[in-house]
C-alpha cells in the first residue's frame, strides 16, 4: 500500500516551514558557502606541510556515515591514477596493516565517533602520520593536540550529513598536498558557484515545474529508489544520495555502480516491486485497503566520464526498466573538474531527499530512530 501526498504541499512556504523547524532546507541551500568556508579553515589549518613530506604508502580515511563518505570522494576525485592507495575504514581501530609508514586522516563532524577516536589513538600509537577533521574544542581535537598532529576544525552543524562539504574539502585538500589528486583553487570555486546556482533553482520558492529538486522527489514519492552511478564519481553520488533517503526522507533505497547492476540487481526490474507489481495492482483491485503498490523507480546518475561500455548500458538498462513500466529519472553530471561534476549530482539530490520528507510532512532533521539506537547503545 502507497501513502497518500499531496504534491501541492511542496509549493506552500506556510507547510514548508512547518515541517521543516530546523531549517534543513536552508542548511542545504548553504553547501557553497560551507564549501569555500572549508577551503579557507582548511589552508589556515596548514595542511600544505604535508606536500613537504615524503609520499605515504598508503592513505587511511577513518570514520562512519558522511565522515566516511569523504574518503570515497578522495578516492573519485583521485581517479585511477592515484599512486597511493585511500582505503576507507569504518570501524574502530586502524587495520592492522597500519604504520609509520601511513598516513591516518580520522574523521567526524562531531568530532566524537568511537570510530573516528579509536582510529586517531591507534594511528597514534602506531607511529601513523595522523590528520583530524572535526568539531573544534572536541575530544578529537584534544587527541589530535596530544598526537602532535594536524587539525581542521569543521563548524558544528547538526546533523553531520550537513557538514559534508566541510568535511570532504580538507580531505581532498589533505591529499592534494600529498600528491594524490590535482584539484586546483578554481575548481573549488567554480564548484562553490554551481553549489550556489543549484540552491538557487532548488529553493523553496521555485515551484515544482522548475524545480528539480522538488519534481524529482515527486518522482520518487511511494517508490523504491534504485540509484545507479555510470562511473566512479556517479557512484559516489549514488550512494550519497541512498544516505540521504534513508536519513532525511526515511526511504529505503538501494544505490551502487552500474557495472554491478549488470551483473545480478538489474534482475530488481522483473520482480515483485518491478514488472510483477502490475500484477498485484490487479490483484488488490477490489479491496478497499488497495490504494496501488510499491513500485521500483530507477535513478540514473550519468557522467561525461562514463565509458563507452558503461554509456550503452545504462541506455540499455533504462529502456529495459521503461518497457517494464518502470519510471525512471535520469540525471547528468555537468561541469569541468571531476569535483564540480561530482557536486553536480550530489546538490539536486540533496534537496530532493528534503522534499521528499517535507512532501510526507516528516522533520528531515530529528531522525528518531538514531536517537533512540544511541541512547540504547550509549554510542
Ligand atoms: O561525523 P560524526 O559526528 O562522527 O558522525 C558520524 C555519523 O553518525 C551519525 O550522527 C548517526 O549516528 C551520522 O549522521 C553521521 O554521519
Amino acid at each position: 500500500m502507497t501513502a497518500q501526498i499531496d504534491e501541492t504541499r511542496l509549493d506552500d512556504a506556510d507547510v514548508l516551514s512547518g515541517a521543516d523547524p530546523a531549517e534543513m532546507l536552508r542548511a542545504t541551500a548553504g553547501a557553497g558557502p560551507q564549501l569555500r568556508e572549508a577551503v579557507s579553515l582548511a589552508a589556515e589549518a596548514g595542511l600544505h606541510v604535508l606536500s613537504e613530506e615524503i609520499r605515504p604508502r598508503a592513505l587511511v580515511v577513518a570514520g562512519v556515515g558522511t565522515a566516511a563518505r569523504t574518503g570515497d570522494v578522495l578516492n573519485a576525485v583521485a581517479g585511477p591514477r592515484c599512486p597511493v592507495p585511500v582505503i576507507l575504514h569504518r570501524s574502530r581501530g586502524v587495520p592492522g596493516w597500519v604504520g609509520a609508514a601511513d598516513v591516518v586522516i580520522a574523521v567526524s563532524a562531531s568530532g566524537r565517533s568511537p570510530e573516528a577516536l579509536a582510529a586517531a589513538e591507534a594511528a597514534m600509537h602506531r607511529g601513523a602520520r595522523l590528520v583530524a577533521i572535526g568539531a573544534p574544542d572536541s575530544e578529537l581535537q584534544s587527541m589530535a593536540e596530544r598526537a602532535r598532529a594536524l587539525f581542521v576544525p569543521v563548524p558544528r552543524r547538526r546533523p553531520a550529513r550537513v557538514a559534508f562539504w566541510s568535511l570532504a574539502a580538507p580531505v581532498l585538500l589533505a591529499g592534494r598536498a600529498l600528491g594524490m589528486c590535482q584539484v586546483a583553487e578554481a575548481d573549488f570555486a567554480e564548484t562553490a558557484t554551481r553549489l550556489d546556482n543549484d540552491a538557487d533553482r532548488c529553493r523553496p520558492t521555485a515551484e515544482s515545474f522548475v524545480n528539480e529538486g522538488k519534481s524529482l522527489a515527486i518522482e520518487l514519492a511511494n517508490t523504491i529508489p534504485v540509484v545507479w552511478g555510470t562511473s566512479a564519481l556517479a557512484t559516489v553520488a549514488a550512494n550519497r544520495f541512498a544516505d540521504q533517503l534513508a536519513a532525511n526522507a526515511r526511504y529505503p533505497a538501494i544505490a551502487g555502480n552500474l557495472v554491478e547492476a549488470g551483473r545480478g540487481r538489474v534482475g530488481l526490474i522483473d520482480g515483485v516491486f518491478g514488472s510483477l507489481a502490475d500484477d498485484a495492482d490487479d490483484f488488490f483491485a477490489d479491496r478497499v485497503d488497495s490504494a496501488g503498490t510499491t513500485k521500483l523507480r530507477l535513478v540514473l546518475l550519468r557522467d561525461d566520464g562514463e565509458s563507452e561500455v558503461d554509456a550503452a548500458r545504462a541506455t540499455a538498462i533504462e529502456n529495459l526498466a521503461r518497457e517494464r513500466g518502470i519510471g525512471v529519472s535520469v540525471l547528468n553530471a555537468e561541469g569541468g573538474s571531476e569535483l564540480e561534476r561530482l557536486a553536480s549530482l550530489i546538490a539536486v539530490p540533496d534537496f530532493a531527499s528534503v522534499y521528499l520528507a517535507l512532501l510526507h510532512g516528516l522533520d528531515p532533521i530529528a531522525v528518531r530512530a538514531v536517537s533512540e539506537l544511541k541512547e540504547r547503545t550509549n554510542a
